[in-house]
């Protein structure tokens, strides 16, 4: 009898008292395109509001966060801003497949070759097995400068669609310039990550707030250095 009454004050404290309070989630999302696309320009605007005076090739991988709410929940949203250059990136690629929730494609709308070169980024996601429910996007930056256009909206579209990806274009500089096509115009680097994440928060289940490498990862964060005072921790490979 008494071991029953005990059992039904538990059940009644368990929410309570014992269960630790709702943390905050984490979404990682990967940033990855050829070197000078813009990926840091774009993480940088997203996750510090302006545009960064001065950018270097990014070597290893730098991660920026920002905290948003999302139907009254609050999300961490983790972007992982890859290096574009082989010789900067080789040792650290499999850090950047591991354990991410989406993954945001990059081009540069007046540089051809960078959009050549996504089939080859396309590859090297499937190469590292990322399921089929990791969400992909695809952004055409430099929406700015429009007299430079070398890949026009319609041939993008096609591509997005034949991937199955949204496509936005936008400029990392001015996110409030006009593209020249029916997709995008208005989308803002906000909205971008924004959507990202608001479909990360319709699936479930998700990785709850932790540090990188408890959660499965090698990557430790607090290694990383915050040279520029801005947000940003760099991790780089060892080799490069
Ligand atoms: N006009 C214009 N220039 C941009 C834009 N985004 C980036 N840039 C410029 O493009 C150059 C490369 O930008 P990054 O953000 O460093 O390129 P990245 O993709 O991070 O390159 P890696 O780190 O080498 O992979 C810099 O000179 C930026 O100022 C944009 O939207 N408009
Ligand atoms: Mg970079």
């Amino acid at each position: 009898m008494a071991e029953s009454g005990s059992s039904a004050e538990f059940s009644g404290s368990l929410t309570s008292s014992i269960l630790p309070p709702p943390r905050t989630r984490i979404f990682k999302i990967i940033v990855i395109g050829d070197s000078g696309v813009g990926k840091t320009c774009l993480t940088y605007r997203f996750c510090a509001g302006k545009f960064p005076e001065k950018t270097e090739a990014t070597i290893g991988v730098d991660f920026r966060e920002r905290l948003v709410e999302i139907d009254g929940e609050n999300i961490k949203i983790q972007l992982w801003d890859t290096a574009g250059q082989e010789r900067f990136r080789k040792s650290m690629v499999q850090h950047y497949y591991r354990n991410v929730h989406a993954v945001v494609f990059v081009y540069d709308i007046t540089n051809a070759a960078s959009f050549h070169s996504l089939p080859a980024w396309i590859e090297e996601c499937k190469q590292h097995a990322l399921g089929t429910e990791v969400p992909r996007i695809l952004v055409g930056n430099k929406c700015d400068l429009q007299d430079s256009v070398q890949v026009s909206t319609d041939v993008a579209q096609q591509f997005a669609d034949a991937h199955s990806m949204p496509l936005f274009e936008t400029s990392a500089k001015n996110p409030n310039s006009q593209g020249d096509g029916n997709y995008g115009n208005s989308d803002h680097v906000e909205a971008i990550f924004m959507t990202v994440a608001h479909k990360l928060k319709s699936q479930k289940p998700l990785v709850l707030s932790q540090p990188p490498e408890a959660s499965g990862g090698t990557v430790n964060l607090s290694r990383g250095r915050d040279d520029a005072g801005d947000g940003t921790r760099s991790w780089g490979c060892s080799s490069c």
